[in-house]
């Protein structure tokens, strides 16, 4: 995508200290935007999907100057597997030797040389300008030489050499989808007898996420959202995909009566809503709401249901969250979901979507496969099993608990609910997929059996868990 000429605006004036000034080329202000939410990404634990709007509004960024930046920054980060690899033969030193804001200069430059229309002189020699503000000249120099060996081949042609047929698979498709290989195992474990999608599974993780909104029954409709340039979305009733433009754009949305939300986090919750029950079916519980975006379609489902739902977070700016996502069917609270504020028994139906590696949702969160580790995995079980224990005593016997989590690691799904299943007795698993394929006839390839599973390959969803199991 070839960076476009902006009208430059008096906004020099209003400058706040640390933000570039808009001397210069627009696309030059663009890559340095990029560039300061990659190494922020880096040296500070941001998130790019939180620091990046940010960025763009404080430096008068819009369109397709934005557009460009969101490219340059998530596109940086999410390829960096790949780019490092083919870095690594094209400079004379170790990677490892290279300061930090360098290395990150030569990986946006590869990205554009790789994975953009961008030509390859404007490539090098904008990642030749960012290296010598940001490094000096010498480094300037350096990054020229490495820039120039990376140009001589398109990504294609690379990936035969980083990333060869016939060496060894994990290590090839680590590199060739620039995933960690931690993640290729334990994604192509969580794919079991179907591994063989291993490849269109990775590749799915490096595509831009469709904008997925939920129109809240009740609240808002979907003719509403279509009205708004929405499209019908495939899976969920309440789903619409906006092709493009700014969701908050919607009034609806604005308003808070649709989100966005990704259509296989709208079908757990409506399966939860779904799940066969005998008695009372007034008391709903959210155990790990925030941000809110599965209690507030509950909450609006709950309005129709003369249901009301008690919707919980540990963090109390999460729970302000949910507080905005809700109907008045809600109450939010700020608690703890292992050391409990609700009797035993209290409810009729419980949602604990668990703090997870998030691995379901590389998509969205392009820097996530770099900062989590194994060990994430072990250190979140522990919670991860207490919740699941106190969320089976929140519910009332006949009751039902959905066990969720945005990841498909084997650790985090059916290990947990088996592990705490075979230290209790009377709690049975219910058939998730067919709940599922209640409030959304049609939906396959989501497994057989007790658990469910969606994928982005098959779905263009998040990989997104989920076990309903009753208290008998
Ligand atoms: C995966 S997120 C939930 C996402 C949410 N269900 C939604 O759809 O927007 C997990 C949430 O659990 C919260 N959490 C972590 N530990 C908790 C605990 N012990 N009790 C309650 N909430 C907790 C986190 O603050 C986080 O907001």
């Amino acid at each position: 995508m070839p960076p476009t000429r902006n009208r430059r605006g008096d906004r020099d004036r209003n400058r706040r200290p640390g933000t570039p000034r808009r001397t210069g080329r627009p696309e030059d202000l663009v890559r340095r935007t990029a560039f300061d939410v990659i190494r922020a990404v880096e040296t500070r634990d941001a998130y790019a999907n939180l620091l990046l709007p940010t960025r763009l509004r404080e430096r008068g960024l819009t369109g397709r100057d934005a557009a460009l930046a969101t490219e340059l920054t998530y596109g940086t980060l999410r390829g960096r597997g790949t780019y490092d690899a083919v870095l690594a033969l094209c400079s004379d030193r170790e990677l490892r030797r290279v300061d930090g804001p360098l290395l990150d200069v030569l990986r946006l430059g590869t990205h554009q040389l790789l994975a953009t229309r961008i030509p390859a002189h404007a490539a090098v020699a904008t990642a030749v300008e960012l290296a010598r503000s940001v490094s000096g000249p010498g480094q300037a120099k350096f990054a020229n030489a490495v820039l120039r060996k990376v140009a001589t081949r398109d990504l294609d042609g690379w990936l035969t050499i980083v990333a060869p047929e016939g060496g060894n698979p994990t290590e090839r498709l680590s590199i060739a989808h620039s995933h960690p290989r931690w993640i290729v195992s334990a994604l192509r474990d969580a794919l079991g007898p179907d591994g063989d999608e291993i490849d269109a599974l990775l590749a799915a993780d490096n595509d831009r996420p469709r904008v997925t909104l939920v129109a809240r029954p009740g609240r808002a409709t979907l003719e509403e959202l279509y009205e708004a340039g929405a499209e019908p979305a495939p899976h969920s009733p309440y789903a619409a995909l906006l092709p493009e433009g700014d969701p908050a754009a919607i009034l609806a949305v604005r308003e808070g009566r649709a989100a966005v939300q990704d259509e296989a986090s709208q079908l757990v919750a409506l399966a939860l809503a779904a799940a066969p029950l005998d008695g009372s079916d007034s008391r709903w519980a959210d155990l790990c709401a925030g941000p809110g975006g599965k209690a507030g379609l509950l909450s609006a489902v709950a309005a129709g249901r003369d249901a009301r739902l008690l919707a919980a977070d540990l963090q109390p700016h999460r729970a302000g969250l949910v507080r905005g996502a809700v109907t008045d069917r809600a109450t939010v609270i700020v608690a703890d979901g292992t050391a409990p504020a609700w009797r035993p028994g209290s409810f009729d139906r419980v949602l604990l979507d668990v703090p997870c590696t998030g691995l379901g949702a590389l998509r969205r969160r392009p820097e996530a496969r770099w900062r989590r580790g194994p060990a994430s995995v072990a250190e979140l079980g522990p919670l991860q099993r207490k919740l699941l224990e106190s969320a089976l005593e929140a519910v009332r016997p006949g009751g039902v608990v959905a066990y969720v989590t945005c990841s498909p690691h084997l650790a985090e799904t059916r290990v947990v609910v088996d592990d705490v299943l075979r230290g209790r007795d009377g709690v049975e698993r219910l058939d998730t997929p067919a709940v599922l394929r209640e409030v959304s006839p049609g939906l396959e390839g989501i497994g057989e059996g007790s658990y469910a599973q969606f994928w982005p390959h098959r779905h263009g969803t998040d990989a997104m868990f989920m076990a309903l199991l009753r208290r008998i």
